[in-house]
Formats: structure tokens, C-alpha cells, sequence
């Protein structure tokens, strides 16, 4: 299978709190048959891609909240992005929030392959936000409370003839993740993303919501000598501005495709996989440069 493949990643504008997953599918569906007339064979949808950001609103009832999650994947709104996907040849990688037969509740990705099969499963490390409502805020940020902790470690996976892996939004900048994933191995790494522009805590850095995402996703590449897919959910949902500015990044930290607008958008760009060889083999060679007998405060609990 060649290493040297196209990839898309299909930005989505804002998905209203009342759209059906059947329609958020529909747009999906669009935008695969898009990437795949374009020659890709890898579309890269966004973080909680079948609904509205949810962890905006501080939702106390049960089972209103549970209407957010996904109890099976695929289910029967989500087939119809399988069987495109079958019927076309594509592979996939989506985010949702899963509520698991036990009754757990993750921030999840997976990665399907150009059969339409599940090849990769990803449950989100870094939670972003807070626990509790906080009224203070114009919306709330309330992942800390409506999931658990990914229990899946930082998995990479055969797929496409490389080693392909995932991280989900916050992951994006902490360099822990990307080393993780880089010493697995992986020579791609997908991702989505629900970033609002406007930052409660922090209004000072609002201006500074694009370049952090450039940056980390630049310098995750960079460092760890791999190509990078990161796609939005864009544009005011439900009275929120979330960020654009899907990217699509070379090992050498080079963005070679990148988003205009703030809606339902597919980029591409060819990959090479063996171009990770080209930082790997040299200045980030892990076997001859890497100090880890320097490094043990980074698994230190506690430190920082
Ligand atoms: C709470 S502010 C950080 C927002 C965060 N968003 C997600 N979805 O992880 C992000 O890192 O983009």
C-alpha cells in the first residue's frame, strides 16, 4: 500500500443545539463524497462531530444530558457514514461523546478504515474546564463534569500503511501528548476541535485563540517528526463563537493547507509518510538524542 496518500479534513460550521444527528450526518456525508472526488483517502471530521457543543450548558437533569451521548457507534444515524465510507473506499475519523454500556461517559474519537470498520478507538486524556456550573460565565466549559478521564492511554494504530494515531482538542497542546504518540510511533496524527474564541479566564489571550492552535499543532508535528490533520467546528453556535482554522501540517512543521471559512469546508494535501524520516532520522532522532534519564519530574504526580 503507497505511503504517499491525500488527506481532507472536513471543517463543520456550528451545528444548532436542535439539529438532528441525521442532518449533522447528511453534511458529513457531503463532505466525504467531497474529499473523496478530490482523491483523499482519509476525511478527518471534528471533535463531538453529530451535535452542538454541549459542555457549554450546565445541564443538571439526567436524562436530558444523556441525549448527548452515543450508547452504540455506529448507531442507526451514524451507518449512513459507514457505508459511504465502505462504498467509497475512505477511511475516517470521528469525535463523539460515548456513554459507555456501563454507564460511563468519555470524550471519544475513532478511526475507521476504507472498509467502514472501527480500527482505532481514542478516549480524551486532558479535560479541559470546569466541575461545577460557574454563572459568572457568558457559557460554561463543563467537560470536567460530563467525562471521565480517557482510559485508553495514547494508542497508535496500523491503518492506511503507517502507523496513524489520535488526540482530541486540549490534547493538542500538551507536548506530553504528542511525544507519547510520537514514541508509539505514529507518522499521522488526527484530531478535532471545539475552540471558542472568547476565553472566560483569560480574556486577554481571545486574540491569541489562532496562533495557539498553529502553534501547537506546528510544533507537535515538528518536534515528533509527523504529519498532523487538525479540523474544526467553526462559526457562532448557539451564540458561541468557536475558531476555524483546520490545518493540515508536515513533519517539519510547515502548514500545507489550511481553512478560509468558518463553515462546512474540506481541505486536502498529499502525505507523505516517509517524510517523517526527514526530522526522525535527524534532529529529533529519539535513539540518539532523547535524555530520558533527565526527564523523570515529567511522570512525577504532583509536579507543577
Ligand atoms: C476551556 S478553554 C479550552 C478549550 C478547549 N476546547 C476543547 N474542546 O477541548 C481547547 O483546548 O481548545
Amino acid at each position: 500500500m503507497s505511503r504517499k496518500f491525500i488527506v481532507a479534513a472536513a471543517q463543520m460550521g456550528p451545528i444548532a443545539a436542535d439539529e438532528p444527528r441525521t442532518s449533522a450526518v447528511a453534511r458529513m456525508v457531503a463532505m466525504m463524497r467531497e474529499a473523496h472526488a478530490r482523491g483523499a483517502r482519509l476525511v478527518v471530521f471534528p471533535e463531538l462531530a453529530l451535535t452542538s457543543f454541549f459542555p457549554r450548558w450546565f445541564i443538571e437533569d439526567r436524562d436530558e444530558l444523556a441525549r448527548w451521548y452515543e450508547t452504540e457507534m455506529p448507531s442507526p444515524e451514524t451507518r449512513p457514514l459507514f457505508d459511504e465510507a465502505a462504498r467509497l473506499g475512505i477511511g475516517f475519523h470521528l469525535g463523539y461523546a460515548e456513554l459507555t454500556p456501563e454507564g460511563r461517559f468519555f470524550n471519544t474519537a475513532i478511526l475507521v478504515d476504507e472498509t467502514g470498520v472501527i480500527v482505532g478507538k481514542y478516549r480524551k486524556i486532558h479535560l479541559p474546564g470546569h466541575r461545577e456550573n460557574e454563572p459568572w460565565r457568558p457559557f460554561q466549559h463543563l467537560e470536567k463534569r460530563y467525562f471521565e478521564k480517557g482510559d485508553l492511554g495514547f494508542p497508535v494504530f496500523d491503518a492506511l500503511g503507517g502507523r496513524l494515531a489520535m488526540c482530541i482538542c486540549n490534547d493538542r497542546r500538551w507536548p506530553e501528548t504528542w511525544r507519547m504518540l510520537g514514541l508509539g510511533g505514529a507518522e499521522l496524527v488526527v484530531l478535532g476541535y471545539n475552540t471558542p474564541l472568547h476565553y472566560p479566564p483569560a480574556p486577554e489571550h481571545d486574540h491569541l485563540q489562532y496562533f495557539h492552535n498553529d502553534l501547537s499543532v506546528q510544533a507537535g508535528a515538528y518536534q515528533n517528526g509527523l504529519w498532523a490533520v487538525a479540523t474544526a467546528k467553526a462559526g457562532r453556535e448557539e451564540g458561541c463563537d468557536l475558531i476555524g482554522g483546520s490545518l493540515i501540517v508536515a513533519p517539519t512543521g510547515e502548514i500545507v493547507a489550511r481553512t478560509v471559512t468558518l463553515a462546512d469546508e474540506v481541505i486536502t494535501a498529499t502525505v507523505d509518510l516517509d517524510r517523517c524520516a526527514e526530522i526522525r532520522r535527524n534532529i529529533f532522532d529519539f535513539k540518539q538524542h532523547r535524555q530520558p534519564a533527565d526527564y523523570a519530574a515529567l511522570t512525577r504526580p504532583g509536579t507543577g
